[in-house]
């Protein structure tokens, strides 16, 4: 479905001697297969959206090769935007016309005729909860409604390949839930291939049966979420006394079953450990028979944050802190 090699894009922002060259893309390999959900997930400025411009012929690689459903994406790319679904970060829908009449527009320039692109305009309503809203201004719509009336737009002409750019940020939680469930109907109701950008971890993990996690414009993982959590090294275990006196045999007792990353402050010790189930009761045995009074105790499963942070040696949110906020020209090459 999705093949590159060595795409790359590179900006030149600035005049005179201000000019510099931002490296947003160097160099990225992808395979996708029919009928997969892949989650492009990375930091602000980490390249997704440049990624997806390129495969979806807005921009032109500055170097590198890709094939969408077949189709080259620069001499082909007439043929790759027929055949491909796109949603974009920002939305389509910002003029005065009806909700309905806008999908029923968009059908039409895909070469739909009129009577089918309503007929199936009005089945994607129905399919994603905008029941009654055909004659409804976007700008009157929540912003759940109005995402999902991006979506129908991006799937009005029924591709099988649907690209999603951030598809919920900015939406409240229920409004991102019931997204959810729309996205992982394209694969299971319409054996969609989608690919989406998203720097929400929870939402790549939720979604995707397979994760690419780009930073600084390269892909640093590329799997299933169950693999690449199980590459970080255990259960993060919080240990929590009443006092300070049990700290210390308790991080000796961490060190003995293999625990790493210990770090003992106040009363507590925290640690990361493999395999936490099996190892936990025994170790809670020896505190409680040494005398060591636990007032509580926490394991977290590994989080895609926790995958990040083993690969770049920074928390996905920091990084996102720290991001280029530089505001960018959208040059859209002819
Ligand atoms: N048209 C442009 N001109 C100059 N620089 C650009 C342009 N588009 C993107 N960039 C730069 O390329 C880098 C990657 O940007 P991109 O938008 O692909 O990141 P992203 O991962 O999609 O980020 P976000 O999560 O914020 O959408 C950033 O440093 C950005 O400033």
């Amino acid at each position: 479905m999705i093949h590159a090699r060595g795409l790359a894009a590179t900006f030149v922002t600035g005049k005179g001697k201000n000019q510099r060259e931002v490296r947003a893309v160097a160099g990225v390999d992808l395979d996708i297969a029919e009928g997969e959900v892949v989650g492009f997930l990375g930091p602000n400025g980490a390249g997704k959206t440049t990624t997806l411009r390129m495969l979806t012929t807005l921009l032109r690689p500055t170097a590198g090769t890709a094939t969408v459903n077949g189709f080259d994406v620069v001499t082909e790319s007439v043929q790759v935007r027929r055949s491909i679904g796109y949603v974009s970060q920002m939305g389509s829908t910002f003029s005065q016309a009806l909700a309905g009449d806008e999908v029923a527009d968009h059908g039409q320039l895909y070469g739909m005729s009129r009577r089918d692109a309503v007929a199936r305009g009005k089945e994607l309503f129905s399919q994603l909860q905008l029941d009654g809203l055909w004659d409804r201004m976007p700008k009157n719509m929540s912003g759940g409604q109005r995402r999902r009336l991006d979506i129908a737009m991006g799937l009005i002409h029924d591709p099988t390949l649907v690209f999603l750019d951030e598809p919920t940020t900015g939406l409240d939680p229920q409004a991102r839930a019931n997204l959810w469930e729309h996205i992982a109907k394209l694969r299971t109701e319409r054996g969609a291939t989608v690919f989406l950008t998203t720097h929400y971890l929870d939402e790549a993990d939720a979604l995707s049966d397979r994760i690419i996690i780009i930073d600084n414009g390269v892909i640093v993982a590329a799997d299933t979420p169950e693999n690449l959590k199980s590459q970080v090294s255990g259960d993060l275990v919080h240990l929590e006394f009443t006092a300070a006196g049990p700290v210390a045999h308790a991080a000796q007792r961490l060190e003995q079953v293999g625990a790493t990353e210990i770090e003992a402050a106040g009363f507590g010790v925290r640690a990361r450990l493999r395999g936490s189930a099996k190892v936990i009761p025994g170790l809670l045995r020896d505190l409680e028979s040494a005398g060591d009074t636990l007032d509580s105790i926490e394991i977290m499963r590994p989080t895609l944050d926790d995958v990040f942070l083993t690969l770049t040696g920074r928390s996905l949110r920091d990084a996102e802190a720290g991001a280029d906020t530089e505001e960018v020209s959208d040059e859209i090459p002819a």
